[in-house]
């Protein structure tokens, strides 16, 4: 692949008052703040200025952090989506929804609505949710499989691009599976962008090969540049042999930036961030993210190797396997005691960070780009709205400078941005 004709892709992950566990405590927030419109557009408007693709809202039915020590997502994302829709003009739109537990023709509606009153620049975040929270508020006992999630998420996404064509075409779409009976065309207005493109979070080899086969990006969790360029190559593949242009599935891992002017500022920061966090919080996490009691994890010893081989059945380990293989990978290319482990992902949570100068951060950029082990990121700024207005202002021009990222916006979809093309009428009507 020539790397001439590679555009960097930079989204914001928003979580609501940003990653670190602590973010609530920075003084340019307000209890309020992760329920606050006003919050999440101004957000909007710093990506905006800083030329940023997407304002990226990951979600779940269910609560997934512990809101008593961290503010979660409160409110539906196609809600805030459309509030910060009306306050930008370029910023493409990504929401995320669960696969598991939505009606496809409700989601499609959705979806393809808020595509429509924005131009063309939403794009679906396609998962298929391990959360137990969620499984209990839909009345499973516990969370359904991951052969039948990832069996469901296929069916699913096949009736969501079916119906977004019939708005085009206006030919109704026939579908009948193990999950799904739909007859029927969408009332929506095709968008400006024919159908909203496919994002997919879901490390798994079935999530792999979901990605490949019809996402138009992947949101990954590889936290080594070796890990992330086999996790590309991977996926790149899955799309050559399904008949795909490899250029047309974006693989786009988390990237956690604690930025200070010097080192040692930065790692001040992530200090002052951690300060009311319970010391627990990072462990537990990471407990559930390998699937081992955390009893088992002596915060001064490096993680057994009979731990780190894998979780004993894959078909019933109820976490996710791609944030369970990254963090496997990391801790034994390191031989990290689970402190420095914890240290190392920034509270647990299984993302890359890199705690440093704009310039560190710019080098990470670009060397996971030039190396092919990510076409952008998506990146998640330890606090917001201080941490993503230091990107901005800090990180942007030197990634400007150096040739990686659009001075202007130039395209007017989410689509054309990403320059991927519009499926063919027909092929997913009779998905
Ligand atoms: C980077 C990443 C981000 C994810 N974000 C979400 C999310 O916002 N909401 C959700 O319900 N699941 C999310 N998931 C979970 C996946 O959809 C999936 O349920 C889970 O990872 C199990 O699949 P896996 O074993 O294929 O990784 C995410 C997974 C990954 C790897």
């Amino acid at each position: 692949m020539s790397s001439s004709r590679r555009q960097l892709v930079l989204n914001v992950n928003v979580l609501d008052v940003g990653i670190a566990p602590g973010a609530w405590t920075l003084d340019d927030v307000h209890t309020h703040s992760f329920v606050d419109l006003d919050h999440f557009t101004r957000i909007a408007q710093i990506a905006e200025r800083g030329t940023l693709d997407a304002f990226f809202l990951a979600d779940g039915p269910g609560f997934w952090e512990n809101p008593r020590v961290k503010p979660t997502r409160a409110l539906e994302p196609s809600v805030i989506l459309a509030a910060v829709a009306t306050a930008t003009e370029h910023l493409g739109l990504i929401g995320t929804a669960s696969t598991t537990f939505n009606d496809p023709r409700d989601l499609a509606e959705r979806f393809l609505s808020l595509d429509y009153l924005s131009g063309g620049r939403v794009a679906w975040n396609v998962v298929t949710t391990y959360s137990p929270t969620a499984a209990a508020n839909f009345g499973f006992e516990q969370i359904p499989g991951r052969d039948y999630r990832y069996r469901r998420a296929e069916a699913f996404v096949g009736v969501v691009t079916a119906l977004w064509e019939s708005a085009r075409s206006g030919v109704p779409v026939s579908h009948h599976s193990e999950f799904f009976d739909v007859d029927g065309v969408l009332r929506v207005p095709p968008s400006e962008q024919g159908q909203p493109p496919l994002i997919q979070a879901g490390g798994s080899p079935a999530g792999r090969d979901l990605a490949g086969r019809t996402a138009h990006g992947v949101f990954s969790a590889e936290l080594t540049l070796d890990a992330g360029r086999r996790h590309y190559k991977h996926v790149k593949d899955v799309a050559r042999a399904a008949g795909r242009n490899p250029d047309d599935v974006k693989i786009l891992p988390g990237l956690i930036t604690v930025i200070g002017s010097t080192e040692a500022e930065a790692v001040a920061r992530h200090e002052q961030l951690r300060t009311h966090v319970p010391a627990k919080f990072g462990w537990d996490r990471l407990s559930l993210t390998l699937g081992v009691p955390l009893a088992e994890l002596d915060l001064d010893q490096p993680i057994p190797a009979s731990l780190l081989d894998g979780p004993p059945d894959p078909a019933t380990f109820a976490g996710s396997l791609g944030f369970r293989e990254s963090v496997v990978g990391l801790a034994r290319e390191r031989s990290l005691t689970v402190a420095q482990l914890l240290r190392e992902l920034d509270g647990g949570g299984g993302h890359r960070a890199v705690i440093g100068t704009p310039g560190q951060v710019a080098d990470t950029i670009e060397a996971w780009f030039r190396a092919e082990a990510a076409d952008g990121f998506n990146l998640m700024p330890d606090a917001f709205p201080s941490g993503l207005d230091t990107f901005v202002d800090e990180v942007v021009p030197l990634l400007r400078k150096r040739g990686l990222f659009r001075h202007e916006y130039a395209e007017k979809t989410l689509r054309e941005r990403f320059a991927v093309p519009l499926p063919e009428y027909g092929a997913a009507r009779s998905a």
